[in-house]
């Protein structure tokens, strides 16, 4: 009997020719595209594009060409079969071998049921064995939705993937997505969206798979505009940084929001209290106050001299200028321009009248540098960088009076203020009220989509930030409000969504949890209600998995051979703890001999959005009193497991908890 595998094989071997000939027709026109564009310009635009077309092209042993077939019986594909892959694989003839996943003919494979088959007879996916040469096809699964067969979430293939044991960085979904995933995914890039999701329920993954789709149905606006994907810290995007290039796409750019909005360099810190202030929306207002105010009334008339001619505009003209600009309401640097510019032109007209002719470009040039223009320009609308505004403001907030109280002006006030911005010492949220000031006084270039993971934790002005960069953009929010950790964090989308620009933007929740076993879910769900906030509760598809709660005495040694019996298993393994406890728990871990390859030791606050294969939570008690929203960061560090879950305890285990 001929193994039905052996088709597919064929098919696969064709495909994999068929790239290697795109591959090197790419790097043809690379290696030939300077001879080709005309000036340096475009040669070197022209070099880009192919360079990433080459770069797009290449093949991952590891990433299968194909993960799923389509096998068309009605409709305007009737009698056609379509392999879906990470890319587009054509022949020679230029006819399709793999669909790129995200083309419009791919959406069938992920929302086609028995109900709406939607042309479909067979949907067939693909099992593949990978191993450290590669990827070879083991076997495949198919659903006669045209016999009403439908496998859901009973996949086999679905079930494997999402039981397989993590080890490296994240990897995609592409073969997997869920039809609720899937909506999200394919959203219209001029539709913001906000996913609210318990944890595991692939919003990081579904956010990044969204980047690739926009790129893909929106590649030329992208190109220029740019996705941006921003993480909560550097951990978090070195885990996903993987996940884009191997869907193709190697020009997106990922960072956090502090590295985002860098213009100063952060060494100072605040008090708790100051930071807390320093975040909040009033801010905002201040500093467009205090900026407000720089601006001034002409108080005298403008004299020009110009050789043997004097040019003079009144106090009256002079006003209006400054009162039309301000109506105008620019970013103040514009301002400064606009008033300059009008200025000129009256100077221009006056000379043009009295000349009969109108002086060269290089005159209003000239006017624009006299020492009475000048003058005149920085008393009314003087030039004034990000810095020093902040500076300005936090030397001295009793301006703000009737917006803080005294108490706030004096938690805000320098104790000893800097001579000069340039002396300052910045703290964190210091550079978030520059990144305002900078908003206020000059234009910020707009991305054409962000994608925003972890935005429970922003705060408010943070947001702000975000926005300036998305005016013209649009975003995907990805969030769960259980997990908010930062003295600011949002307790309503709906405030997040209109400090980002966007008020009224849809909220959509996602559900089914992929990582967390239901034992595991369950455990951390008995905290949702000390949380104080309202998330519609997970559902978790894994059943597998297990969670042990162990009272111990010596809490070092018992999570040190925690770690030692987990290595016994596949997979990777965090031990995660307050970060206080980290350094005693990394050296015993250190001393141990332990692999350290595969044992994390994990201060709590760096567990977000990460997971492991085997977690054991050292203490919860400790995570607890860390910090003012412990139970929070608990049930981040309860929801990190993928398939088993250790708890070790000297403390009585957090009430909560314990119920
Ligand atoms: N459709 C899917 N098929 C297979 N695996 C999936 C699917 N969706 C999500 N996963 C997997 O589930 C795990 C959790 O996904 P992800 O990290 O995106 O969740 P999250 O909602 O961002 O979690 P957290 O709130 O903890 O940050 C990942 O390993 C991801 O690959």
């Amino acid at each position: 009997m001929t193994d039905p595998l052996d088709p597919e094989r064929d098919h696969l071997v064709r495909s994999r020719t068929a790239l290697a000939r795109m591959r090197r027709h790419a790097e043809h026109l690379f290696t030939t595209g300077d001879q080709v564009a005309g000036d340096a310009y475009s040669s070197e635009t022209l070099g880009r594009t192919l360079r990433q077309r080459v770069a797009e092209l290449a093949d991952d042993p590891r990433a299968p060409l194909f993960f799923g077939k389509l096998t068309f019986d009605t409709g305007e594909h009737a009698g056609n079969r379509y392999h879906v892959g990470r890319r587009h694989i054509t022949d020679e003839a230029g006819d399709p071998l793999v669909l790129d996943w995200r083309a419009p003919l791919s959406r069938t494979f992920y929302q086609a049921s028995a109900r709406d088959p939607q042309g479909v007879a067979v949907r067939r996916r693909f099992g593949w064995a990978v191993g450290t040469s590669g990827a070879t096809l083991s076997g495949f699964e198919d659903e006669h939705l045209d016999r009403g067969e439908e496998l859901g979430t009973a996949s086999r293939i679905l079930t494997e993937e999402i039981e397989r044991p993590r080890v490296g960085p994240m990897r995609d979904i592409v073969a997997t997505i869920q039809p609720e995933q899937d909506v999200l995914v394919r959203a219209e890039l001029d539709a913001s969206i906000a996913v609210q999701g318990a944890p595991g329920t692939g919003k990081t993954a579904v956010g990044l798979h969204r980047a690739a789709y926009l790129l893909y149905a929106h590649r030329e606006r992208l190109r220029r505009s740019k996705v941006l994907v921003l993480g909560p810290n550097r951990a978090f995007l070195r885990y996903i940084e993987a996940v884009l290039p191997a869907l193709g796409e190697v020009d997106v750019a990922q960072s956090t929001v502090d590295e985002l909005i860098a213009r100063v360099e952060v060494r100072g810190t605040d008090t708790p209290a100051a930071a807390a202030l320093k975040h909040d929306p009033r801010l905002a207002v201040i500093l467009r106050r205090r900026l407000g105010q720089y601006v001034r009334e002409p108080e005298d008339p403008l004299t020009v001299t110009d050789g043997s001619w004097r040019w003079r505009i009144s106090v009256d003209a002079l006003r209006r200028i400054v009162d039309d600009v301000r109506r105008e309401d620019p970013p103040h640097a514009l301002g400064r321009e606009r008033v300059l510019a009008r200025v000129i032109s009256m100077l221009l007209r006056q000379a043009e009248a009295k000349r009969g002719d109108s002086p060269p470009e290089t005159w209003q040039r000239r006017m624009a540098r006299r020492p009475e223009v000048r003058a005149f320009l920085d008393h009314v609308w003087p030039a004034v960088t990000p810095e020093e505004l902040v500076f300005a403001f936090l030397s001295d907030p009793s301006p703000a009076a009737g917006m803080l109280t005294e108490a706030e002006i004096a938690t805000l006030a320098w104790a000893k203020p800097p001579r000069t911005a340039k002396a300052a010492t910045w703290s964190a949220a210091d550079a978030v009220l520059i990144d305002e000031a900078a908003g206020l006084i000059e234009r910020l270039p707009s991305y054409g989509h962000i994608v925003i993971d972890e935005a429970q934790d922003l705060s408010p002005m943070q947001c702000r930030a975000i926005a300036r960069r998305c005016e013209h953009g649009s975003f995907t929010l990805l969030g769960d409000l259980a997990q908010g950790t930062t003295p600011w964090a949002s307790r309503d989308w709906a405030d997040t969504v209109t400090h980002l620009g966007k008020p009224g933007t849809p909220v959509v929740p996602l559900t089914t949890g992929f990582r967390v076993p239901a034992a595991v879910v369950e455990l951390a769900n008995r905290l949702l209600p000390a949380l104080d906030v309202a998330v519609p509760p997970a559902r978790s598809l894994r059943r597998d998995g297990t969670l042990r709660l162990a009272p111990v005495t010596s809490l070092v040694e018992a999570a040190v051979d925690e770690a030692r019996a987990a290595l016994k298993q596949e997979g990777s393994v965090a031990l995660i703890a307050a970060d206080a406890a980290v350094p005693a728990l990394a050296a015993a871990v250190e001393a141990a001999g332990l692999d350290a390859e595969r044992v994390t030791v994990l201060p709590a606050s760096l567990a977000k959005g990460l997971e492991y294969d085997h977690v054991i939570v050292a203490e919860p008690a400790d995570i607890v009193a860390a910090e003012e929203r412990g139970l929070h960061r608990l049930y981040v560090v309860l929801t990190r497991a993928v398939s088993r879950l250790v708890v070790v305890h000297t403390r009585p285990l957090p009430a909560v908890l314990a119920a």
